[in-house]
């Protein structure tokens, strides 16, 4: 009784904790606008004051101070952080003001970089969100990346025109990697008037648009400029997470449950799927964590090894030894380095200047045979490997995504017509917000291994932590039949991974 009446007693926050969580302090990140550097930019009433389908009541309009925290997960009581600011980002959507005269607007939207499931719902309520809740009528697609600003015509868009593309796959406007051209690009905006550029794309694209942003900046061009992010890889900063990436996650099922079936179905059967992730192992993880089939998810964000003590072959030896099959899940740039290339394959890279990889699956395949033949000679194995590659992002985008994708073009035009530019729109803690474009395209979405999702990705598939250290305690341990602690630095973690390389 004594015990419970002390645990309520330490759940609550007592008056002293309630000032202290009231008095912290809270910095609202700069959100540029175009007033920054034209002075005087005449204003109008949001014209959805007059739009019979919004009716704008009190709370509509979103107020300058209106903002969404990064961090909600605080450590009470006592333990705040001294001082240093919890950081927060102005709420997207609209204002009472914008900075546009509808009839003057000149829109472009681009998309760049690798494919992702909801491009064409984006580009679709782009326009449909100009068109209808503000009433522009100039909308123009800039085809084929970056490029296609100086290099082709742009073509007229509206309601009609886009009406179906949700429903696709792809981008309707094409896109293309490499191409930018920072002067030309910018001269091209500038000589067809465009007075606003929303930039569908990567993290690549989002280094572009900064500079673009930078040069309008440099110019002084009443040109608001956003970048929206888009992401199959989910490895953009900051947001929740992209659109796209769930439709991945859930097309990567089937890929899964085929090699969980071609392994089963075999004498000592692997199936290995490799899935999307340059260098985040984001839709490998989730697909492992809503599959239940994987038996082992290898990701960039973790090192692995194959041979020896606390290897991958060891850990699908015993899984064979126990269920006779297993099933195996690599992102595509996963153990990148333990691939031999030659010097030329090294330096590879795309048009974007994005490091080219050697094809993870068909190594590892290739190693698993090697490694059969030499360990079980004249023993039955089969590996299947299924590399589902594009078919996981060139598909349409699932309602969820779908309904995203919406909001998130909304969000951005919303932002634009208020006079932001530079900026990043997008869902924080499930609440939309405008990101200063530098910031977001610094900063990058990795697995964290250390979390609570990898722990069990880890725990239900009792997969290794392929940490060589760990591996020579576990054996040492073994060997005196007593548990050891090591207390350590770098230095000796490094000591003991090479003791138990050797
Ligand atoms: N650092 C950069 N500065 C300017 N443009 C860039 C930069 N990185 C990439 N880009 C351009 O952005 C576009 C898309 O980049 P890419 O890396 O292919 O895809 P994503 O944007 O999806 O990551 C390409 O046209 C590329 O030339
Ligand atoms: O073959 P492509 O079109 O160059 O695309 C491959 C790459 O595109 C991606 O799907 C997405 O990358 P980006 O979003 O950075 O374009 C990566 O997962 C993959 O490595
Ligand atoms: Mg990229």
């Amino acid at each position: 009784m004594a015990a419970m009446k002390q645990a309520e007693e330490d759940d609550l926050i007592s008056q002293s904790d309630y000032q202290n969580l009231f008095s912290i302090s809270i910095k609202l990140q700069n959100l540029p606008h175009l007033t920054d550097y034209i002075p005087n930019l005449k204003t109008l009433p949001n014209p959805l004051d007059q739009n019979p389908f919004f009716r704008p009541s009190e709370g509509f309009y979103i107020h300058p101070g209106d903002a969404i925290l990064r961090q909600i997960v605080l450590e009470l009581p006592g333990t705040l952080p001294a001082p240093s600011p919890h950081l927060a980002y102005h709420r997207a959507g609209p204002r009472r003001s914008i900075f546009f005269e509808p009839s003057s607007v000149k829109a472009a939207i681009v998309t760049c970089g690798g494919l992702c499931p909801g491009l064409n719902t984006v580009i679709r309520e782009l326009v449909n969100g100009l068109w209808e809740l503000y009433g522009v009528r100039q909308i123009f697609g800039v085809t084929a990346g970056y490029r296609g600003f100086y290099s082709t015509d742009p073509v007229e868009l509206n309601p009609k025109i886009v009406h179906n593309w949700h429903k696709r796959g792809g981008t309707a406007l094409e896109t293309s990697r490499g191409g930018f051209d920072l002067d030309k690009i910018v001269n091209a905006i500038q000589n067809r008037g465009f007075n606003q550029v929303y930039i569908i794309g990567g993290d690549g694209t989002l280094r572009g648009a900064v500079k673009i942003f930078n040069e309008i900046r440099r110019r002084k061009l009443n040109v608001a400029v956003t970048g929206i992010p888009k992401t199959v890889d989910n490895d953009v900063g900051i947001i929740d997470r992209s659109f796209g990436f769930q439709t991945a996650v859930e097309m990567a099922q089937q890929a899964i449950s085929a090699a969980n079936v071609e392994a089963e179905s075999a004498v000592n059967g692997i199936g290995l799927v490799k899935l999307m992730g340059r260098s985040t192992g984001h839709i490998a993880l989730h697909a492992t964590l809503s599959s239940g089939d994987v038996d082992c998810c290898l990701i960039p964000e973790m090192d692995f090894y194959l041979d020896g003590k606390g290897g991958l072959f060891e850990f699908l030896e015993q899984r064979l030894r126990e269920n006779g099959h297993a099933v195996l899940v690599v992102a595509e740039g996963a153990g990148q380095e333990l691939i031999p290339r030659t010097d030329a394959q090294k330096e590879e890279r795309d048009e974007s200047g994005n490091l080219v990889f050697l094809d993870v699956g068909v190594w590892l395949k290739s190693e698993l045979k090697n490694w059969w033949t030499r360990d079980h000679p004249g023993e039955l194995f089969t590996v299947k490997y299924i590399d589902p590659t594009y078919m996981i992002r060139a598909v349409p985008a699932n309602a969820t995504d779908n309904s995203y994708c919406t909001l998130l073009a909304h969000s951005a035009i919303h932002g634009v017509m208020a006079g932001y530019t530079g900026f990043v729109p997008g869902p924080i803690n499930r609440n939309f917000a405008y990101i200063h474009l530098e910031e977001v395209a610094q900063t990058k979405n990795e697995v964290d291994t250390k979390d609570h999702k990898w722990a069990w990705v880890r725990s239900v598939s009792t997969q290794p932590d392929f940490v060589r250290s760990s591996c020579a305690v576990a054996l040492l341990s073994e060997v005196l039949g007593q548990h050891i602690y090591i207390m350590g630095g770098k230095k000796l973690t490094a000591m003991i991974d090479k003791l138990a390389e050797e």
